[in-house]
């Protein structure tokens, strides 16, 4: 390879001796130099094992002859201590060799010694250099001569001939280097390689150790420089002193105020230890997530820890994807990233997915394309040897759902379709990883899943105990080194008190609990905040769980407030209390039950008459990891189609804890049924399969469902598919009645009263609620008195239907209206518009048809006849005896 034509190329020196050095030597190297200009070098690497085959002096010229690379280097050798130090602490020409059993060394100008040590290859390569210079000291070495060098051959060895891109026989030309007018380096930038496995590198003490090496040397960007045993480093950046901004200089010198930043190079770690991995992977800042992680990387990456070459020759093909599913905040991101950091990849590149959504025609496909354009012109570059890209599509079922049914269908159609094709698209390419997070696994398009594509699907679900312990240890590491963490702090508690919390949740909670601390602090401080002050304790954790609950699961708190608030006692009324127990039973059964994981109880029974109590009371006794009930009320403005969606959610949301309860309330109201009798089809259709669900996994599965219409239900069908059905029966006058002394309640007239309106147990708690105000508690149990008088005045209030209230308020409205034409009609100059009348008139007409409407409804209700709309007939009002003169107004 001859590149004569190219520029000449810059030579920077590397390696020992200093740079101070070569003013000793200017002239003799320049000579030497002067000689060696387009000298055509042959190498007999083949021969020489790789070692040196010619010196030019006492000097060791490295070339490099590809100029984009510019690799030249020098180094100087005196005498055979020195050089057995060097090769105890530096890579340098002797140590890469095609045949690790022998090396050849050179000592001065003229010798090569060769040292055969095919035993010590086992043991440490500081015991195999202190064993060459025993042989040397005891003679008992072989040493030649090697005549196929002499003073003016320039020589490579195998490691710089890698660097230079050049091997046996090909021709490179050479250049005098000037390095006296290179100026100082404010900042180098390099990267390190390993060459050998096992090879520990201390990346705290690099930079100085490089400083120390490689002081008043001159380093080029892009040049390749051996240094420690078993590694070399690479220049990247190179900022001068002189100007400071600039950082793409080629060249500078390394002075003792050169800051060494050291990076990590990016490729594909093939040592991940996997014996203690959790460990690691909690140093990384990621807990309780171990065996997921296992999973990934037996699953995903088992190939390619496997060599290139032996994956082509056995036909072998790497896993392309992965879809990483789960509840929101256990980790699925983060777990991406530190595998990535674990392997030693490029940073990942993470997309949201609605983020590649864009109105432009086109331009969201096009976004998808240029995600893969790194990894690809990498892959151009470098083949095999370039570094895997991990590219993390967030939200995946935001962008990739099945196709044809979303809303905006075509857009989302298009980047599915571009997806596809870029999968597909890079069968050749091995340095691609596509993961897919989601938390609605069941939306995403079956295409991208199937093998050979996004193949690989696995579950991130909420940590267990150990795993919280895992997570929590994470999130309060940092406090516990800077001795922020109170001793008393017991983080297997907070474990064990945070059943079904996310990793997100466990970081919030160390976040809440640390500006706990904080606030603390500031409220007992006038003036600056001490820091060394700041403590977070067990009380800070456990008011952030607290905290926490109150808005985590709401359900339950709802069903707990509901029930330590105002939930009258109702062991006095059997047919309730015995409801009770049987549907407790069932659920308990359910636990110990080991082929049975999904059971169903329907509560039925007349509205009002405590089934949600009865609800509450089994959230109550039962302790299920997860509480969900569903309401018609929080999906009024669903369509059918998100209903019944929402509905699949929610029965799968159940199946990823180890206990659940599902409580449906309304079923009727829930299925949508009306009146007429007509209902969507749809949602009982997906409620029934639902319901017939065979749960096989390693939880449990318990739905109650409410109603106060089972004809309804068992006229559709879905009566029947709940395993078990218990009738919730009214409350008798007797049962009210003994509740009500319960309460202490003891006036005649007051349970007369309650008696007469048939008041239900629903209605009873609310009663209760209204007039204990804080303490419902305390009235509902009996303890505390409740008010007699208020109850009764309540009472009266609170037990009219929805008839009466309509009723009574549009009588109220007739006579206010009725009374304003009253006064109209007096006042015959009143400035009220004849036109205003008429509008009146209508408008109590019209009224008075809704009281004869709400009349008939309550008699065809057999309610009888409301005594206020018998008492109250609005007379129509007389039209004005003598219409002003201007307007003859005529009235119907
Ligand atoms: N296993 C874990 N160990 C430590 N921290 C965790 C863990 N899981 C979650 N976290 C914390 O929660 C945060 C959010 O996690 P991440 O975004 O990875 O969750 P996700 O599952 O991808 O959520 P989503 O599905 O909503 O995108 C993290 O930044 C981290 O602070």
């Amino acid at each position: 390879m001859v590149l004569h034509e190219e520029p000449p190329i810059p030579v920077s020196s590397l390696l020992e001796p200093a740079y101070g050095e070569w003013s000793q030597h200017e002239e003799l190297r320049s000579n030497e130099f002067q000689t060696l200009r387009n000298f055509h070098a042959v190498f007999d690497l083949e021969n020489s094992s790789g070692a040196p085959i010619g010196i030019p002096e006492n000097f060791w010229v490295f070339l490099r002859e590809n100029p984009k690379l510019n690799n030249v280097a020098y180094m100087k050798m005196k005498h055979i201590r020195e050089i057995m130090n060097y090769e105890q602490n530096t890579i340098g020409p002797f140590t890469r060799m095609k045949s690790r059993k022998s090396c050849h060394i050179l000592v001065n100008n003229k010798l090569i010694v060769e040292v055969q040590y095919p035993i010590l290859q086992l043991i440490n390569y500081f015991f195999k250099s202190f064993f060459c210079i025993l042989m040397l000291l005891t003679r008992s070495l072989y040493i030649t001569e090697d005549n196929t060098m002499y003073a003016g051959m320039i020589a490579l060895d195998a490691m710089q001939c890698k660097f230079a891109n050049t091997s046996d026989g090909y021709s490179v030309s050479v250049q005098l280097f000037e390095p006296t007018n290179e100026p100082n380096m404010a900042e180098l930038k390099v990267v390190v390689y390993k060459l050998d496995k096992g090879v520990e590198l201390n990346y705290d003490k690099l930079p100085l150790e490089l400083r120390n090496k490689f002081k008043n040397q001159i380093m080029s960007i892009g040049q390749n420089v051996s240094f420690h045993i078993g590694a070399y480093f690479k220049v990247t950046c190179i900022r001068r002193l002189e100007r400071a901004n600039e950082c793409d200089n080629l060249r500078g010198k390394i002075t003792k105020e050169t800051i060494i930043t050291i990076e990590r190079p990016k490729g594909f770690n093939k040592e991940i230890q996997m014996r203690n991995i959790e460990e690691t992977l909690i140093s990384l800042g990621i807990g309780g997530i171990g065996p997921t992680f296992r999973s990934i990387i037996q699953k995903a990456f088992a190939s390619r820890f496997l060599s290139p070459t032996f994956c082509k020759r056995h036909n072998i093909n790497h896993v392309k994807g992965m879809v990483l599913y789960g509840p929101p905040g256990t980790g699925k991101t983060l777990l991406m990233r530190k595998l990535a950091e674990l392997l030693d990849v490029v940073e990942p590149k993470v997309v949201n997915g609605p983020e590649l959504l864009v109105k432009w025609v086109g331009q969201s496909e096009q976004n998808v394309r240029s995600l893969f354009a790194e990894a690809r012109e990498d892959y151009k570059i470098k083949g095999d040897n370039s570094s895997l890209h991990i590219i993390i599509f967030d939200e995946l079922d935001s962008i990739a759902r099945t196709r044809g049914q979303s809303t905006q269908s075509e857009m989302r159609d298009g980047i599915v379709n571009q997806l596809l094709t870029m999968i597909d698209g890079f069968s050749g390419i091995n340095n691609i990883f596509i993961v897919g997070t989601t938390n609605r696994l069941d939306l995403i398009d079956s295409a991208l899943l199937r093998p050979g594509r996004l193949e690989l699907l696995l579950e991130v679900g909420t940590p267990d105990e150990a795993g919280r312990l895992e997570i929590l240890r994470v999130h309060t590491q940092n406090l516990d080194k800077t001795s922020l963490l109170e001793s008393d702090v017991n983080l297997e508690e907070i474990a064990s008190l945070t059943p079904n919390w996310t990793g997100a949740d466990l970081a919030g909670l160390t976040r809440f609990a640390l500006s706990n601390a904080i606030n603390r602090i500031m409220e007992n401080t006038i003036g600056q905040v001490e820091e060394k002050n700041i403590r977070v304790n067990q009380a800070d954790l456990k008011f952030g769980i607290e905290e926490r609950c109150a808005t985590k699961n709401s359900t339950v708190i709802k069903l707990k407030k509901y029930r330590s608030n105002v939930l009258v006692d109702i062991s006095c009324v059997p047919s309730l209390s015995e409801a009770c127990e049987r549907v407790d039973q069932v659920a308990k059964n359910l636990w110990h039950c080991k082929s049975h994981h999904f059971l169903s109880c329907l509560l039925a029974g007349p509205s009002g008459c405590g089934k949600t109590t009865l609800a509450a009371h089994i959230v109550q006794k039962n302790r299920f990891k997860h509480v969900n009930m569903v309401q018609p009320e929080s999906m009024i403005d669903f369509s059918e189609k998100e209903k019944s969606q929402k509905l699949v959610e929610i029965f799968e949301d159940a199946l990823k804890f180890s206990s659940s309860l599902i409580i449906l309330d309304d079923v009727e109201r829930l299925v949508g049924y009306t009146e007429v009798g007509q209902y969507p089809k749809a949602i009982s259709e997906t409620l029934k399969c639902l319901l017939r669900k065979h749960v096989t996994k390693d939880t449990k599965v318990f739905v109650l469902g409410i109603t106060s219409e089972r004809n309804i239900l068992e006229k559709i069908g879905i009566s029947d598919v709940f395993t078990l059905q218990v009738a919730i029966p009214p409350l008798k006058d007797d049962d009210l009645k003994k509740i009500l002394l319960h309460l202490n309640i003891r006036n005649e007239e007051v349970i007369k009263a309650a008696v007469s309106k048939k008041i239900s147990l629903k209605k009873l708690h609310l009663l209760i609620d209204l007039i204990s105000n804080e303490n419902a508690h305390d009235c509902s149990s009996g303890q505390k008195h409740i008010d007699e008088g208020d109850f009764l005045q309540y009472l009266n209030y609170i037990n009219k239907s929805a008839g009466e209230l309509a009723q009574g308020q549009a009588q109220a409205q007739a006579q206010a209206t009725e009374r304003e034409i009253l006064t109209c009609d007096t006042e015959r100059n009143s400035q009220l518009h004849d036109q205003q009348i008429l509008e009146l008139r209508s408008q109590i007409s019209n009224l008075q048809s809704q009281i004869q409407a709400l009349t008939e409804d309550f008699r065809s209700a057999n309610l009888g006849v409301p005594p206020a709309a018998v008492a109250t007939h609005v007379q129509p009002p007389m039209p004005p005896s003598q219409p002003s003169s201007s307007h003859n107004v005529e009235l119907p």
